[in-house]
Order: structure tokens, then C-alpha cells, then sequence
């Protein structure tokens, strides 16, 4: 029999049973929840009698609907100027309290993005089953857990039963080889990903991404390629573990301690594909030719290097795509054949799950270091991804070096992620933004979005423009030399 890959050893783990027609019931070790999806599953349970299974399994904050600025977040939920979104995060509160659920409230310093909390407190570990009712739950992955995103339905469903319903997804592995070039990082990776495989590629699979590229990245750049696997179609990313995962866990409030630790670890390294397992798909990519990306459409598939340029859809033969296309440029207010350097920015958001980690924000303030925003940008924002994401920035003085530069230093959330809160951007802005999704009025009604890296967000705040952030690098590692 051949080896068994990450993913079948996880199945595996936590299967309960499985019928003849492959629908499966698994165990879920953790539950993450915020106040989008969670309101009618609360209902639910509180229409059919029934309280959580298992309470120590969940934690829950608000992170979609919380505005972000410093004087509204003062006042707490009183702050909140929707009352759609103020109905949203108190009723998460409400129902955290009345089914006793820890909750990291508003103004908690743990409170943040649910994909930036759950690892942050090592309540994410490997091996575990970790769902919450968000696509984004695939970021998890990252530390050989396997985790995926789950409907509001399914989220009462696995309140009330710690299990779920789930059926087998095939395996694909995604191999990136070779040594990532000077200011290239993970956010460079999965675009090349998605540009490769298109988002519908991952459908179906639970992708792994593996080789020395993604061995050689941070957890925070591991859980950046995890957090888009839904982006390629695929619900599931996983990376398995190594001395990286182990190292970020060590003294996580959630994680084991002492000899449970030593315990834990023995048995997380196990966690890796074996060496004869084998994958339904492989997908290979080469380090060294992945350049910054930007996306110049509204998919995420709709990417290209940094020195490229927007297609021109007459060149596609595919009838699909040439109208996809035309579509797309269209809305972008982009001309066929444009130069990305040549796209102006209007705003700048660097956040989200995807790219709001110290790592990221490290990377953003050593480009905005000494520099200003252009006067044409508007809004230039950095938001932390939980508060003990801003608190470590600050320790480390990144939030002067942003201000200074003209950038706003905001209080934690999804932000403009998406058009859920305050912050949003207009009909026909251009916006850099290091989250996650492009596709139409996802930051505000007729914006623009392009997504691409903290570093290269942080490059375009300061030039107005997109600039090839490579460039910058290596001039700085001249003067440094
Ligand atoms: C609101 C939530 C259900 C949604 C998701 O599932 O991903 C959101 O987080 C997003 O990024 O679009
Ligand atoms: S930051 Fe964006 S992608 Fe992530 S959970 Fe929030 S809205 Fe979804």
C-alpha cells in the first residue's frame, strides 16, 4: 500500500464514520467563530433546546463588523455607527455569554482578524480539525491542521455535536523549488499559484504546498499561502510540520505545556506526507521565476508579474476569456497593454488575514522607512491583524515609522478587506491592497481592488504608483553593503 499524504492522515484521524456513498462524519478539535456567520446557529440551538458539546473547543471574536479607528473603538460597541454591524457584534457577545463561549471581545487586547487570533494564541494546532463559518479557514493549514471554512448551518450543526459532516477531498501538491528572489515573498507565491492553476483549480483537492520555498518561509508567510488555497478553488491548504511550526507554538497560551508538550511534539512530527504517498495532481513552480505580483482584474487568476502588463483581450483566442477579459478591464478603468508600474493608486490598504502579521507589517514599514505617502493617495492605511499584532508593532516602533510616513495606524480588524465596516473604497478608486479578493465592489461599491504584497502596497503608497519593489531591495542591500 502506498504511503499516506498529510491530508489522509488527518482524514483518517478524526474520522467517526464513513457510508458506502463516501459522505463522512469527523471530529473537530477547534471551533472559531465570529459575528457574521454565527448568529442563526446560535438561534438554532437556542430553538431546539440544545447547548454546545463541547465549550472549551470554541473561541469566538468579532473581527468583520468592528470599525477601526482609534476614537470609535474608545467607546467599545457603542462605537459601532452601523447598526446593522452594532446588532452583529452584540449579539456575538450576547450569545458567547448567555452559552458560555470564551469570547475576545472588542477591546480585548487578543481580539482580532479569527484567522490572525486562532494561531496567535496557539489555540491552532497541528493535527487538529479546525473549522469556522469563514472561507479564510483554510489559513490554518499552515500548521499541518486541517481546516476549512463551513456554512452557517454546519456551524450549529458542529456547536451542538463537535462533529461534522464532510466528504473526502482528493490530493494535490503544489511544489515550490528554489530560492524566492530578493523582496519576493509568500503573498508572491500563492499569486503565482492562482495565476497558474486559475482559481477553479484547487476545486475539489485539498492542495499541500511544499519544497524548499515554502519550508523556507516564516508561519506568518506559510499561513499568507494557506489563507489563499480557497482562492485556487481549493478549501483545504496544508504545510507540514517542521521546526518552524514547532518553534512559533512554544509557550502559546492555548498550547500544551510541559510534559504534554514534549508529548504534542512527538507526535506533530509525524505529521508530513510520507515519502511514498501519492497525489492525485502535482503542480510544480520555480522559485527563482516568480516576480511581485499584482493583480490587474477581478479574480484573483487575473494577475501577473510586476513588470508586466495588463493583457490586451483581443489577443485571446478562448471567446470565454476574451469577454472575461474586456469585462474586467473595463470595470478596472485599465487599457489593454498598460505597463503595471503605470497604474496609479488612489488608496493603500495593508491588512486582512492574509497579510496582517508583525512579519508583514515589518516588511511594509522597512519600505516606508524615512519615505511619504504621494500626495495623490488618499488613504494610505496599516491595520494590525490583532491587538497583540499592534502591540508587538508598536514595541518595535513600526507604527512611528508609518505615521510619520503618512500612513493611518489603525485598531484591529477585517477592515477594508471588504465593504463590511467603515472602511471602504469609492466607485472607481484604485486601491493596492494586500487582502485577498479582487472581484467587483468587494472593497466598496465600483472599487478597484489589486492585490499584492505588504511590501509592494507600502512601495506604491510612497511612488503613487505600482513600483517593481525588487529594485528598492536592492538598492538598500547596496547601501547596506
Ligand atoms: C463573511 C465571511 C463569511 C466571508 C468568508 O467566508 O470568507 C468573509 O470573511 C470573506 O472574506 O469574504
Ligand atoms: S480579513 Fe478579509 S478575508 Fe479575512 S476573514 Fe476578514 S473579510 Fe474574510
Amino acid at each position: 500500500m502506498a504511503g499516506q499524504t498529510l491530508y489522509d492522515k488527518l482524514w483518517s484521524q478524526h474520522l467517526v464514520k464513513e457510508r458506502d456513498d463516501g459522505t463522512a462524519l469527523i471530529y473537530i478539535d477547534r471551533h472559531l467563530l465570529h459575528e457574521v456567520t454565527s448568529p442563526q446557529a446560535f438561534e438554532g440551538l437556542r430553538l431546539a433546546g440544545r447547548r454546545p458539546w463541547r465549550l472549551d473547543a470554541n473561541l469566538a471574536t468579532p473581527d468583520h463588523n468592528v470599525p477601526t479607528t482609534v476614537v470609535e473603538r474608545a467607546r467599545g460597541n457603542a462605537g459601532i455607527q452601523d447598526p446593522v454591524s452594532l446588532i452583529q457584534v452584540q449579539t456575538l457577545d450576547d450569545n458567547c455569554e448567555a452559552f458560555g463561549i470564551e469570547e475576545f471581545k472588542i477591546n480585548d487586547a487578543r481580539q482580532g482578524i479569527v484567522h490572525v487570533v486562532g494561531p496567535e494564541q496557539g489555540a491552532t494546532l497541528p493535527g487538529m480539525t479546525v473549522v469556522c463559518g469563514d472561507s479564510h479557514t483554510a489559513t490554518h493549514g499552515a500548521f499541518a491542521a486541517l481546516a476549512h471554512g463551513i456554512g452557517t448551518s454546519e456551524v450549529e450543526h458542529v456547536l451542538a455535536t463537535q462533529c461534522l459532516l464532510a466528504q473526502k477531498m482528493k490530493n494535490m501538491l503544489v511544489r515550490v523549488e528554489g530560492e524566492l528572489g530578493l523582496g519576493v515573498t509568500a503573498k508572491d507565491i500563492v499569486l503565482a499559484v492562482i495565476g497558474k492553476i486559475g482559481t477553479a483549480g484547487g476545486t475539489g483537492y485539498a492542495i499541500e504546498f511544499a519544497g524548499s520555498a515554502i519550508r523556507g518561509l516564516s508561519m506568518e508567510g506559510r499561513m499568507t499561502v494557506c489563507n489563499m488555497a480557497i482562492e485556487a478553488g481549493a478549501r483545504v491548504g496544508l504545510i507540514a510540520v517542521d521546526d518552524t511550526t514547532i518553534d512559533y507554538l512554544k509557550d502559546r497560551p492555548y498550547a500544551p505545556s510541559a510534559a504534554q508538550w514534549e508529548a504534542a511534539v512527538a507526535d506533530w512530527r509525524g505529521l508530513v506526507s510520507d515519502a511514498d504517498a501519492r497525489f492525485d495532481k502535482v503542480v510544480e513552480l520555480d522559485a527563482a521565476e516568480i516576480e511581485p505580483q499584482v493583480t490587474w482584474g477581478t479574480s484573483p487568476e487575473m494577475v501577473t508579474g510586476v513588470s508586466g502588463e495588463v493583457p490586451d483581450p483581443e489577443a485571446q483566442a478562448d471567446a470565454t476569456l476574451k469577454s472575461g477579459y474586456q469585462r474586467a478591464l473595463e470595470y478596472m478603468g485599465l487599457a489593454p497593454r498598460q505597463k503595471i508600474t503605470d497604474i496609479r493608486l488612489d488608496k493603500v490598504f495593508i491588512g486582512s488575514c492574509t497579510n496582517s502579521r508583525i512579519e508583514d507589517l515589518r516588511e511594509a514599514a522597512k519600505v516606508a522607512k524615512g519615505k511619504k505617502v504621494a500626495d495623490s493617495v488618499q488613504l494610505a492605511m496599516v491595520v494590525p491583524g490583532s491587538g497583540l499584532v499592534k502591540r508587538q508593532a508598536e514595541a518595535e516602533g513600526l507604527d512611528k515609522v508609518f505615521v510619520e510616513a503618512g500612513f493611518e495606524w489603525r485598531e484591529p480588524g477585517c477592515s477594508m478587506c471588504l465593504a463590511m465596516n467603515a472602511d471602504k473604497l469609492g466607485a472607481g478608486e484604485h486601491c493596492a491592497s494586500t487582502s485577498n479578493r479582487n472581484f467587483e465592489g468587494r472593497q466598496g461599491y465600483g472599487g478597484r481592488t489589486h492585490l499584492v504584497s505588504p511590501a509592494m502596497a507600502a512601495a506604491a503608497a510612497i511612488a503613487g504608483h505600482f513600483v517593481d519593489v525588487r529594485t528598492l531591495e536592492s538598492n538598500r542591500a547596496a547601501q547596506e553593503a
